[in-house]
Order: structure tokens, then C-alpha cells, then sequence
């Protein structure tokens, strides 16, 4: 696919979000000197695209190193980020050196966290392969890994140097994978950006192909939202709190499966959980909580969820990071565009919300 020029989206004055085509050539521009050596994080899975950034890195003259993790979730662990810290500790790695994370959230995650921790933080340039790490895991600072308790419990706020959205891998993303990551840039809709919303509306198969006419819009727009908010609150002490719409319930979905579910669809359901749930606190109109099944069943993403599993998703909701205390906190929306707390709420609106999205056997 060819296009435009790269559009360049600042996150306040820390760094950038570079958008377009070819853009991962940059990555040398990122990690000038006195950078010696680089550790790049991929799967096995995206050798290939990775092999470009690797040879840039190295045509540049910096010593490369490349360290295989597992694919999707399995990446998050703390014996993977144990694997990593060997490696950069046999290298001696020192604070002048840097990481790079090729691959999706789950790496950008891994991989951001790792140079987050190593010498007390290292720098970290993001160069996401799939569209939700394109839009929201790469962007952010936010980094993680899951415990057997639950997901994300362990992480820290570390901005990476730059980030490279280089739209042309997306060619490759699995079209599951692809849709998966449309539920954050729904979600970046309802939270901040009506357009989105309308976005999609017009054309949903086209925002549902790599290279249909809408996507570089609806990505742009998606790292917007995003840049805007942790720009003004990266350690989420409250604003930041709104892009976790969707994902009390989502998390805890993912948790009780066991992580089978991509992360975009449980957010997905997540959504459509929290709307039920703003309706249910007098908070959302109905037509507001349609506008999520049909904008989200448009693109192919799930709104319902199997019944009889609230006491289990209740429990690991318990141990969302907004809860306080005893105290469930939720984002729930008044309006598109106009997200809010519910803190404390019935449980007859938590099991009614359920209720409304529970799929009847
Ligand atoms: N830190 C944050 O702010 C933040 C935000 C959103 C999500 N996340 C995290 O991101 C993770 C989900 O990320 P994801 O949806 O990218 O999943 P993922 O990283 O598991 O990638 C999904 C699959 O796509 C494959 N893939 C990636 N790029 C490809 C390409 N260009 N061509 C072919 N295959 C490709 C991967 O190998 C993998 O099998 C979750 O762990 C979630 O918690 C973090
Ligand atoms: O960047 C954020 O802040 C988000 O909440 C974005 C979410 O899409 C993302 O999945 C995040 O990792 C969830 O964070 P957590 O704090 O609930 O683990
Ligand atoms: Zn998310």
C-alpha cells in the first residue's frame, strides 16, 4: 500500500507516534549514540518483520541482539521477563543501551516492562505490528505482565522514546486480529471521539480491512485520544482511568478463560457489559447502549457472553486496579464522549448488566 506522508502525533513533549508507511526505518533515529546495543524483543512468529528493524540497527553499527518470547499472552510472564533480564545482564547491558519491541501488545507490553525494570529503566522504542498495539498497548507508557492472580498485576508507567506505527504489517495480521484491535479504537469513540463512531458506521467492512478507506483516519484518531489523556495523566491518578472502558469485565473475562480470548474481543464484551451497567445506575440512554451492539456487531466483535459465570468474573473484577478497598469502580459513560465513575455499585445493576448480556442457552 502506498500513501501519504507519515503523520507525526506528539504524547506532550515526551515523545512521538510516528503513522505510515515504511516508517519503521526510523528506529536508528530513536537510539543515536551513545546507544551501543539493543535488545530486540519478538516472537518467533514475526522473525520476518522484524529481520528489516534488526538490519537497520545493524547497518547503523550498533551491536544487535534478538531474543525469541513466547506468542500472544504467554509472553507476559515473570519467567519471560526473568529470560529477558539474563540476557541483557550476560551483554551488560548499562543505561546507555536500549530495547526494542517488534510484535503486538503482548510484546510491546513484555518488552516495555523489561526496560522499565532493568538498571531502574532503559530506554524503549515500540515498533507495533498489530493494529491494537498500533493504537493503544504501544502508546502510553503502560507496561505489564500477568500473575497467576489476574492480568497486568505487575507493571510500571515507563515512556517508551518513540513509537513507529508502520501501517504496511498490518497486510499480514490475521483478520481476527485485525477486528480484535477495532475494539480499542471503538473504544477511543465512545470515550472521547464521536467521529470514530460515525466512522465506522459508514463504512464497516471497510474499517475491518487492512487497507480499506478508512483506517489511517480511524488509527490517528484512535493514538490521538490516547496521547491527549496520558499526556495529562500518564500515571492514571484519574483522567487516565477513562481508557479502561470496557476493561473491568473485559480483564475478567480474559482471566477466566484463561487468556483463550483476545484481549480486543474481551474488551469488546467488556463495553457493551459497562453500558449495560450505565443504564442500569440511570446514568446511559438505550440508544446509547444499542449504539454499542450495533457499532461493535458491525465490525464482527462480540457483545454477549455465556451465563452462569458472574460469582467467577465477579471475583477477578475484585481485583480490577480501580477498585479501592472493598470498592468496585467502573467508567461508565453519561454520553459518548462524556465518560464517568460509578463506584460502588448494586449488585442488582452488576447482575442485571450481566443478565442483559448473557447469552441463553
Ligand atoms: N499497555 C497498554 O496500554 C495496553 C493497551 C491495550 C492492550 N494491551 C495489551 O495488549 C495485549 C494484546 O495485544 P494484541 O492484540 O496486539 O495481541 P498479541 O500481541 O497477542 O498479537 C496477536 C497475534 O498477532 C500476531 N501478529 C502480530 N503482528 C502481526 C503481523 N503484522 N502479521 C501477522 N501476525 C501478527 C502475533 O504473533 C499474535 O499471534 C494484551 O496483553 C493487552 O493487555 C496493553
Ligand atoms: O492505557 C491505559 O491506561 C489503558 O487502560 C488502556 C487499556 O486498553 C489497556 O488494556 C491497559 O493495559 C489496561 O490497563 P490495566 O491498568 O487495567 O491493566
Ligand atoms: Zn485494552
Amino acid at each position: 500500500m502506498s500513501g501519504s506522508a507519515p503523520s507525526v502525533i506528539p504524547v506532550g513533549a515526551a515523545y512521538d507516534v510516528v503513522v505510515g508507511h515504511g516508517v519503521s526505518d526510523r528506529v536508528t533515529d530513536l537510539l543515536a549514540p551513545p546507544v551501543r546495543q539493543v535488545l530486540v524483543v519478538r516472537p518467533d512468529a514475526l522473525v520476518g518483520l522484524a529481520a528489516p528493524v534488526v538490519s537497520r540497527l545493524r547497518a547503523a553499527g550498533l551491536t544487535v541482539h534478538e531474543a525469541s518470547v513466547p506468542d500472544t499472552e504467554g509472553a507476559k510472564t515473570a519467567e519471560v521477563a526473568a529470560g529477558l533480564w539474563a540476557t541483557l545482564g550476560r551483554q551488560a547491558f548499562t543505561r546507555s543501551d536500549a530495547v526494542v519491541a517488534v510484535g503486538g501488545g503482548t510484546v510491546t507490553d513484555l518488552a516495555g516492562f523489561v526496560a522499565a525494570t532493568w538498571l531502574r529503566g532503559v530506554s524503549v522504542v515500540h515498533v507495533p505490528t498489530t493494529l491494537l498495539a498500533m493504537v493503544d498497548a504501544a502508546v502510553g507508557g503502560k507496561t505489564g505482565i500477568n500473575t497467576a492472580e489476574g492480568k497486568n498485576l505487575v507493571g510500571s508507567f515507563h515512556e517508551p522514546a518513540g513509537v513507529l506505527c508502520d501501517l504496511d504489517v498490518l497486510a499480514t495480521l490475521p483478520h481476527t486480529d485485525l477486528v480484535a484491535g477495532l475494539a480499542e479504537v471503538v473504544k477511543a469513540g465512545f470515550i472521547a471521539d464521536p467521529r470514530i463512531l460515525e466512522l465506522v458506521e459508514a463504512d464497516p467492512s471497510g474499517a475491518a480491512r487492512w487497507d480499506g478507506p478508512p483506517v489511517r483516519e480511524l488509527v490517528e484518531r484512535a493514538i490521538r485520544v490516547k496521547a491527549e489523556v496520558v499526556a495529562q495523566d500518564l500515571t492514571e491518578s484519574w483522567l487516565r482511568e477513562v481508557l479502561n472502558y470496557g476493561h473491568t469485565f473485559g480483564h475478567a473475562v480474559e482471566q477466566v478463560e484463561g487468556y483463550r480470548r483476545r484481549h480486543g474481543e474481551a474488551v469488546a464484551i467488556g463495553m457493551t457489559y459497562a453500558a449495560e451497567l450505565g443504564l442500569r445506575s440511570g446514568r446511559l440512554a438505550q440508544d446509547v447502549v444499542d449504539r454499542h451492539r450495533s457499532v461493535l456487531g458491525s465490525l464482527g466483535l462480540p457483545t454477549t457472553y455465556p451465563g452462569g459465570r458472574f460469582d467467577e468474573l465477579l471475583t477477578a473484577m475484585r481485583r480490577d486496579k480501580k477498585s479501592r478497598g472493598t470498592l468496585l469502580r467502573f467508567v461508565v459513560l453519561e454520553d459518548v464522549g462524556r465518560p464517568v465513575r460509578l463506584e460502588g455499585p448494586d449488585d442488582a445493576w452488576l447482575r442485571g448488566a450481566y443478565e442483559a448480556i448473557a447469552e441463553r442457552p
